[in-house]
């Protein structure tokens, strides 16, 4: 469970350049709920995303998970608990490490053991087969340094890595927008199966209206650091791009007529 209260994030304030990122935000996801986070550039998705995993401080409100209020946590003990996977492939994985090596140290993480635990044969099998799901050859380049992957392969890793330790909360920030359609489409049906399997509470920003159509249980969008419009139940079902961003045009032309 996930609850985001009031949260409100002012960059360069009283400043000419002052933005207003978060302007009381509230959202709230049950266990298990899969929300796609959409709207336009400055909307505050990031500002979000970086709210809820430590990485940016809020002036006040408060992030909940699970019941338990993580404001004042830094970022690395609320990764405990949460897992995201970012736009770049470099950045969920170590490129001087081999995958076998990586997937042990998201696993050392997500259960809080320590390096004395090995890679065994009873691990490296493992990680084969859950690598072996993503369909893209993986589990045979067990021992190569992550730095000669593709991007594709390399994100996939990163996503594997993510959910591996059963988070409460998966952030997904954009995780397909560099992939060629063809990858993005096998790390999405990697991602779908994995917060199945798993009833992971999952928040997926994209810039996709193809995606958060077919995608998750419900649409949330942001627009000037607030919620403008949640969809779920048989309204998300029946949703369509052309739906989507109609609502996006809305505000153009408001911003029209305001000018
Ligand atoms: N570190 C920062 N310093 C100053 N302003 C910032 C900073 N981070 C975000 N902002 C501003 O806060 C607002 C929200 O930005 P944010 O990156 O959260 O939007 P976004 O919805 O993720 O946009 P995009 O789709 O372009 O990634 C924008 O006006 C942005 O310029």
């Amino acid at each position: 469970m996930l609850e985001i209260r009031s949260a409100r994030k002012v960059f360069h304030r009283g400043q000419p350049d002052e933005k207003v990122a978060l302007d009381g935000l509230d959202l709230k996801l049950a266990t298990g709920e899969f929300a796609v986070v959409i709207g336009s550039n400055g909307a505050g998705k990031s500002s979000m995303l970086n709210a809820i995993s430590g990485a940016l401080v809020l002036d006040s409100g408060s992030i909940v998970i699970n019941g338990d209020d993580v404001s004042g946590l830094p970022v690395y003990k609320r990764a405990v608990r949460l897992a995201r996977v970012f736009q770049d492939p470099m950045k969920g994985t170590a490129a001087s490490m081999t995958v076998a090596e990586n997937m042990l140290l998201a696993e050392l993480r997500a259960t809080k053991r320590t390096l004395r635990q090995g890679l065994n044969v009873k691990r490296l099998a493992d990680y084969k087969e859950r690598l072996a799901l993503l369909g893209l050859g993986l589990e045979n380049r067990l021992n190569t340094r992550v730095d000669l992957l593709s991007g594709g392969q390399r994100q996939s890793l990163s996503l594997i890595m993510a959910v591996g330790g059963k988070p409460d909360l998966l952030l997904l920030d954009e995780h397909t927008a560099a992939l060629d359609p063809r990858t993005a489409d096998i790390v999405m049906q990697a991602t779908v199966r994995a917060v199945d399997a798993l009833k992971l509470t999952t928040l997926m920003v994209t810039h996709n209206m193809q995606h958060a159509v077919d995608f998750g249980h419900s649409v949330v969008m942001l627009d000037a650091g607030k919620v403008r419009l949640e969809i779920s139940g048989q309204e998300k079902a029946d949703v369509t791009v052309a739906d989507l961003i109609g609502h996006f045009a809305v505000k153009t032309d408001r911003m029209l007529l305001a000018s």
